[in-house]
């Protein structure tokens, strides 16, 4: 039995062992050496902790992990968190735990029950972690005097947790078992996310010319965390607080102008919208800030565009805000978390819409019929950049999200995913994409080779970020729609998809976001793709060799049309259908109206005569 169970609560000298003699454990073992205590040895992999004990253990003797814990009454468990359950748990196996002596750990996140193994061999389980970041050189010693230690241990022994930090200086704060993992997230969340915080600072006064940032920021920063520590939100100062909608809008804009300049900055707007929309709605809270000048404020830090970007509905916080949407506005959500954070709690089957935005009524037809196949529905709006070739209309194509809300507003949609390509691709393009196969290589696939490998992959992920019961898509985009139908069977990926009809303008034109592109001119012009699609189909009886011809005849006649490709094709494994062929086939086309390329397609019913128009029969 140890002098410190003898002694009650003061430990007495005590031989330390330190297991992981990295920075905290060669600090730690070097402060309870100068408290009296003998290290009598230290376990070490790397060089780098070899040199620390050489530095601030001059002495003790580097031993196997065995070792140490054989010779030890007081064991220091330094290693990282996610080796300590199994080490405990392998020494408690192997036997080498003994009664009376002392294990304490400093993993933050966890209490003394990680010590239950070597507990159970009699040994006394301390859980003691510094609220405090260290260099692993001596400078640390001075900062232990004073620093507060958050220390868990079973009751009858935690006098002697309290002993040992006192006797190195420290100042013991007794937290139960239970709240670690919170106490450790606050203190990553203040240390860990300040140090990104600050550091973006430096970055940006670098971009603007400042040559010492450190010295420019270094007491106005103090002040500030001086003031939040000591007032909390009451300490906030700056344009936010003051409701300075026109000073934000500026600073969004230059920071997303530096982020398209330098990609190594390209993280900071998206920090200081975030930051900035908890601000506004926490100075609201507090009483600091009315409610018209932070929705304002709210509505321009939702924005992707920023400056100049219309008034938006902002995500749903975690808690209820006190500047609230109104309740048919979907929530407008822009990152994972956030859409984590909106899916939460429903109940009942979900259905997805992804859309590239600047909808029409195609892409609310769409979402009506989720509507009728799921309680909840997610608008998903990502001009996804991966689907696009370099010299396609990625830059160019129409973006329009404050009028898209107000579409969907209409039709009732519950949430609207809109995310930044940072968001859906954080490390640039995935190494790991989908491949089409065969299905991907023809039709539009001979235009755009890697079209289909962009949109399956950004379907994977979206219907992994959104986890739908339901999928809908358009049939205008019918290749894209066999090769989701065919990506979900072929990968069991367990989700519905919906084909959508297609919406056609009273002229026949299938809406289209790139309609938008079209002069008056090149919109008359354009007819020709429906007008042929319907004389193919009209034409059906005949089989597949009239259906081209008549179809490929209206193109020939139409002025300002440029042939992509127009086929007839089988409309599951969209092979190229046979002069014989009976039965369904898709008739699909590809134009250029200008410089715009335009895309439709009709269904065809080969061999067998066309429908009945009411008022005709096909009798004999
Ligand atoms: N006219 C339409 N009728 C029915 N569904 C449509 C129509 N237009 C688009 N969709 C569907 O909406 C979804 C999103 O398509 P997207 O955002 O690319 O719109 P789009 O109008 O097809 O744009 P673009 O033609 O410029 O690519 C897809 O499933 C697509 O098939
Ligand atoms: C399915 C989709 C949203 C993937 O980007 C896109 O291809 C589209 O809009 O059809
Ligand atoms: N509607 C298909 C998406 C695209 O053309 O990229």
């Amino acid at each position: 039995m140890s002098e410190a169970t003898r002694e009650g609560h003061r430990p007495g000298r005590l031989g330390v062992g330190i297991v992981g003699a990295g920075r905290v454990g060669a600090v730690l073992g070097s402060a309870l050496r100068a408290a009296g205590h003998a290290v009598v040895g230290a376990s070490a992999v790397s060089e780098e902790s070899r040199d620390r004990i050489e530095v601030l253990l001059p002495g003790v003797p580097v031993l196997s992990v065995e070792e140490v814990v054989e010779r030890a009454e007081l064991v220091l468990l330094t290693v990282p968190d996610d080796v300590l359950p199994d080490l405990v748990a392998g020494m408690a196996e192997l036997g080498h735990w003994q009664a009376g002596q002392i294990v304490l750990h400093t993993s933050g996140r966890f209490g003394a029950d990680v010590l239950a193994p070597a507990r159970r061999a009699g040994a006394i389980p301390l859980a003691i972690h510094p609220a405090m970041t260290f260099t692993g050189t001596s400078v640390d010693l001075s900062r232990l005097v004073g620093c507060p230690f958050a220390v868990s241990a079973p009751g009858p022994v935690l006098p002697i947790a309290q002993a040992l930090v006192v006797e190195i200086g420290g100042e013991p704060v007794v937290l139960p078992e239970a709240v670690r993992p919170l106490y450790h997230a606050a203190l990553a969340h203040g240390a860990n996310h300040l140090v990104t915080l600050v550091t973006q600072a430096t970055r940006v006064l670098q971009a603007a010319g400042v040559e010492e940032p450190g010295q420019m920021l270094t007491p106005l920063l103090t002040a500030a965390l001086e003031g939040a520590l000591r007032q909390g939100e009451a300490h906030l100062t700056g344009p936010v607080v003051r409701g300075d909608v026109g000073t934000v809008r500026d600073h969004v804009a230059a920071l997303a102008a530096l982020a398209a300049e330098d990609p190594a900055q390209a993280d900071v707007p998206e920090t200081y919208r975030a930051l900035a929309r908890v601000t506004t709605q926490r100075a609201v809270t507090a009483g600091r800030l009315r409610e018209a000048p932070a929705q304002a404020l709210l509505d321009l830090l939702a924005s992707p565009a920023g400056p100049g970007g219309a008034a938006l509905p902002v995500a749903a916080p975690a808690h209820p805000a006190p500047v609230a949407d109104t309740p048919t506005d979907p929530v407008l959500v822009r990152t994972r978390e956030e859409l984590v954070g909106a899916l939460r709690g429903q109940v009942g089957r979900r259905a997805v819409v992804m859309t590239m935005g600047a909808l029409h009524e195609g892409h609310l037809d769409l979402v009506r019929a989720a509507r009728e196949r799921a309680e909840h529905v997610v608008v998903t709006i990502f001009v996804n950049p991966l689907q696009f070739a370099p010299g396609e209309d990625f830059e160019a194509y129409p973006r329009d999200l404050a009028g898209d809300l107000a579409r969907l507003a209409e039709v009732g949609a519950d949430v609207v995913f809109a995310p930044e390509p940072a968001e859906v691709y954080p490390q640039g393009d995935p190494v790991v994409q989908l491949d089409p196969g065969p299905m991907g290589a023809v039709l539009e696939g001979r235009t755009r080779p890697t079209h289909f490998a962009g949109v399956l992959t950004v379907v994977n992920k979206l219907l992994h970020l959104v986890r739908p019961d339901v999928a809908l898509f358009g049939e205008k985009d019918a290749q894209q729609l066999a090769l989701v139908r065919a990506m979900v069977r072929d990968l069991d990926m367990g989700v519905e998809v919906v084909g959508v009809p297609i919406r056609r303008d009273a002229d026949g034109l299938a809406l289209s976001s790139r309609n938008a592109y079209l002069s008056a001119d090149e919109r008359r012009s354009a007819l020709a793709l429906s007008a042929a699609l319907r004389a193919g189909a009209a034409a059906g009886a005949g089989g597949p060799a009239e259906v081209l011809a008549a179809a490929a005849a209206v193109l020939d006649a139409a002025p300002g049309v440029r042939l992509d490709y127009l086929a007839l094709v089988d409309p599951d494994t969209l092979a190229v259908l046979d002069d014989d062929a009976q039965g369904a086939g898709l008739l699909a086309v590809a134009a250029w109206v200008g410089n715009t390329r335009l895309i439709d397609n009709v269904a065809v019913t080969l061999g067998v005569p066309p429908q009945s128009v009411p008022g005709e029969t096909d009798q004999p």
